[in-house]
């Protein structure tokens, strides 16, 4: 018969001695087995720490990460910036965040609908007002609603509950960190009325609230289809109602009255609804560059790219900070030390105004802000390189007739075309920043649509290498 081991003499009230103690009535034979298996658990744990200790020292010989910073009002492109450079140089992590992203576009949908049913709702008030009340409002807001569009309407008030489902689950238990803010709806300055826009504290890890902890291999895995509260069913059910009622004519003029002008806002997927409430659907790469979600905090992002000439690779870190005016105070803590800013101004923005601020201007604000930061003290060896974003907004809008020196005076009497416009706009940009550089300096400037995929890819290319070829340089110089 074997021989008992005798239980090791510990403290009954360790919780880690207890845990870690041979089993009672262990045999020699158990015991031996134990031992042994032990004893190669060790030697895998003294080889993982081995490891370490040899990425440790390798990672200090390392030379400096190149730290990029990205600058610009809200609604800039920055996030759209930092989307592009993820897909470029880590496609698979960020093809693993669809489903985070397939919630946002369907939040975007939504709010384009609320956006069209307060519209509405704003036509349907005024025509319901005494004809005394009525008369100081023009006629173009009286648009009458016929019993199609009352019944459109109705079938379409589920899709709020849905928008409020999709910002419960966003604000992940106990965290403030999910802001519905408020933004004006274009229109006459006087009838200004507001529709919520979603934002994310990006420090916070929304996105876990809408990806599969054991999301398999596949792009469908990554969704949970069988979650009885996913949007998608609804929205799918209610495809073709929003359909018509995007296609309505009697919408189009109140949106048009109103000077709602939908297809520029962040985040519209209206004409792509049969793809976007399709039952399965996964984002495309697009669709994610298109979606749109407000940064509130500053979020880091690290990535480790291959040197053009065959070099040792390098390790870049991206900085995005949100663009709102009360959130910029919180940019200069990461002035120190940054390698570059990509500023991005979104030209198009020219004929808008802040959300925040509904009073100022939003090309005069970038002028500003630009002014501000190659002016600033801190920054006066960052190289420098400069988005006019937002370009295809911008050919449409002129070619669509509105002119650019109805709100830049100093533009005067020259071309309405998107050439003369871009050329005229660049010259201002880099005008300001000779002023306010003491000592030449690295300066880029790109036209960029930060939603084409590959335009973009050339132009971060560029700057990658340019990049690393600077460092590089320095660090030559350094050593
Ligand atoms: N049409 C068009 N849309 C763009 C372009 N660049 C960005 N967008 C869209 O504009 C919206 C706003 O872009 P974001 O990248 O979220 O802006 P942001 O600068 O990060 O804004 P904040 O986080 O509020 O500071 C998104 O819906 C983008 O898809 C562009 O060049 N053209
Ligand atoms: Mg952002």
């Amino acid at each position: 018969m074997p021989t008992k081991v005798p239980r090791r003499s510990m403290e009954d009230s360790d919780p880690i001695a207890n845990a870690i103690a041979p089993p009672e009535n262990e045999s020699p034979e158990e015991r031996e087995f134990r031992i042994q298996k032990e004893r190669a658990a060790k030697q895998v744990s003294d080889a993982i720490d081995a490891e370490l200790s040899r990425e440790q020292a390798s990672e200090k010989k390392r030379p400096k990460p190149v730290k990029i910073l990205l600058l610009g009002q809200s609604e800039s492109g920055k996030s759209t910036t930092l989307k592009n450079f993820q897909l470029l140089y880590e496609p698979k992590a960020f093809r693993a965040e669809r489903a985070s992203w397939r919630a946002i576009i369907q939040l975007n949908v939504v709010r384009s609908i609320h956006i069209i049913i307060s519209a509405m709702n704003h036509a349907q008030n005024s025509q319901d007002r005494p004809p005394s009340a009525r008369s100081s409002i023009s006629s173009h807001e009286s648009l009458r609603l016929d019993a199609e569009l009352v019944n459109l309407k109705t079938r379409l008030l589920p899709l709020l509950e849905v928008e409020k489902d999709l910002m419960k689950r966003l604000s992940l238990p106990g965290s403030t960190e999910v802001e519905p803010t408020e933004r004006p709806v274009a229109g006459p300055s006087s009838k200004r009325r507001q529709s919520k826009e979603i934002a994310v504290n990006s420090t916070v890890a929304w996105k876990g609230a809408f990806t599969r902890s054991n999301s398999g291999s596949s792009d469908t895995d990554l969704v949970d289809w069988d979650d009885p509260q996913d949007p998608g069913v609804i929205l799918h059910a209610r495809s073709e109602d929003i359909k018509r009622l995007w296609a309505h004519p009697t919408v189009q003029a109140i949106l048009e009255k109103q000077s709602i002008r939908l297809q520029e806002l962040a985040g519209f997927f209206l004409d792509s609804i049969d793809d976007v409430t399709s039952l399965r659907y996964v984002p495309t790469d697009d669709h994610i560059l298109r979606a749109r979600l407000k940064t509130l905090g500053v979020s880091e992002h690290r990535m480790r790219l291959s040197d053009p000439t065959g070099g040792m690779s390098r390790d870049f870190r991206i900085f995005d900070v949100g663009g709102t005016r009360s959130l910029r105070a919180a940019w200069v803590s990461y002035f120190d030390d940054m390698d570059a800013i990509i500023f991005l101004a979104p030209i198009s923005a020219f004929d808008q105004v802040l959300a925040e601020e509904p009073t100022v201007n939003r090309l005069a604000d970038s002028f500003k802000l630009w002014t501000t930061i190659v002016s600033n003290k801190l920054l006066q060896q960052t190289n420098m390189i400069l988005f006019l974003n937002k370009v295809d907004i911008m050919h449409a809008k002129l070619a669509s007739g509105i002119r650019l020196s109805d709100f830049v005076d100093s533009y005067g009497r020259r071309p309405n075309d998107f050439d003369s416009a871009s050329r005229y706009l660049r010259k201002q940009f880099n005008s300001m920043l000779k002023q306010n550089s003491p000592t030449p300096r690295i300066f880029y400037c790109h036209l960029t649509n930060a939603i084409d995929t590959k335009s973009t890819r050339y132009v971060l290319a560029g700057i990658k290498d340019m990049l690393m070829r600077f460092h590089l340089q320095e660090s030559h110089l350094i050593l």
